[in-house]
């Protein structure tokens, strides 16, 4: 489906495509921004960085004050940013909490009614968006070259696809992920609302710590970072330890867990480490 550019917004030396298309998935306008650097000359394909945000956020966020634009037009990476959720699908309670419904997504496909019928955007995710943005952008975009990262439930997001998918992403990082969500309070919420309360072992199925344990794709290329003065870490709700032991007893090389001092959840933290994120998935990316 084609993309309608709303913005095309010059920022370090490239240029911010903030688009928007009907997506099959959701059944509804998905809005996405596109950050080619200076690198995306025609003919000159780039490779690409996906962004997934948090809670509440839209494409703008990231797009506004992640800082990535300025180390991906260094690296000469695109960069995808995503939404968390469809817009406008009009579900009952759908605007109701900022932790599940519009805004919180959680990248998976819901399988109880009523969110089911829109809430679908772990396929919307792995395969519709990348396949739109390839060919709509078939002359700039590198679709062999692909890393995928993202923040708090968008980390879980990006641990979650990349297990899910051997072999899809060169490489993966994420800042505070919701590392473990079948047993913290956001994540129990929204996978009890959008695929059912009572089969917990289908929630394992999109919880990285679960996923890693079945991981068989090698060295799993992966930077995480939290902060320690993250309120949501300290209330339980980002469980890294419970992610870096099943690492561990499955004996997984290659994550790199780093808790950053004092540094909180907001993008404060992600642009002081946006640098080392890109740089980790422009080593893969480029290898
Ligand atoms: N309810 C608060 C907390 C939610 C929150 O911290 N969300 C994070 C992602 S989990 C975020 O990125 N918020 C938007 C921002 O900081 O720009 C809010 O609406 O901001």
């Amino acid at each position: 489906m084609a993309f309608e550019t709303k913005a095309i917004i010059a920022t370090f030396g490239g240029k911010l495509l903030k688009l928007s298309h009907q997506s099959t998935s959701t059944g509804t306008p998905m809005a996405v921004n596109l950050y080619l650097p200076p690198a995306a000359l025609p003919g000159a394909k780039v490779p690409v960085l996906i962004y997934l945000s948090g809670l509440t956020c839209t494409p703008e966020n990231c797009s506004e004050k992640g800082f990535f634009q300025a180390h991906a037009a260094r690296r000469g990476l695109a960069l995808v940013y995503p939404d968390t959720s469809p817009r406008g699908a009009d579900l009952p309670g759908e605007a109701d909490s900022w932790d599940f419904g519009a805004g919180a997504g959680f990248y998976v496909d819901a399988t109880r009614a009523p969110w089911s019928a829109h809430y679908r955007m772990e396929t919307y995710i792995s395969s519709e968006l990348p396949a739109a943005l390839f060919s709509a952008f078939a002359d700039t975009l590198d679709g062999e070259r692909v890393s995928i990262t993202g923040h708090s439930m968008g980390g879980h997001g990006a641990l979650t696809l990349y297990l899910k998918n051997p072999g899809k992403y060169r490489s993966v990082s994420a800042f505070a992920p919701i590392a473990n969500p079948s047993r913290c309070p956001w994540g129990e919420k929204a996978f009890s609302g959008y695929l059912g309360a009572e089969d917990r072992e289908e929630w394992k199925k999109h919880d990285a710590t679960e996923l890693v344990k079945g991981w068989k794709g090698g060295d799993l290329k992966a930077l995480v970072d939290v902060g320690t003065g993250d309120n949501f870490y300290m209330q339980g709700q980002l469980l890294p330890e419970n992610f870096e032991k099943a690492v561990k007893e499955a004996g997984v090389e290659g994550l790199v867990l780093r808790y950053q001092p004092d540094y909180d959840h907001s993008y404060y933290f992600m642009s002081s480490f946006a640098g080392d994120h890109v740089d980790h998935a422009a080593k893969y990316l480029f290898a």
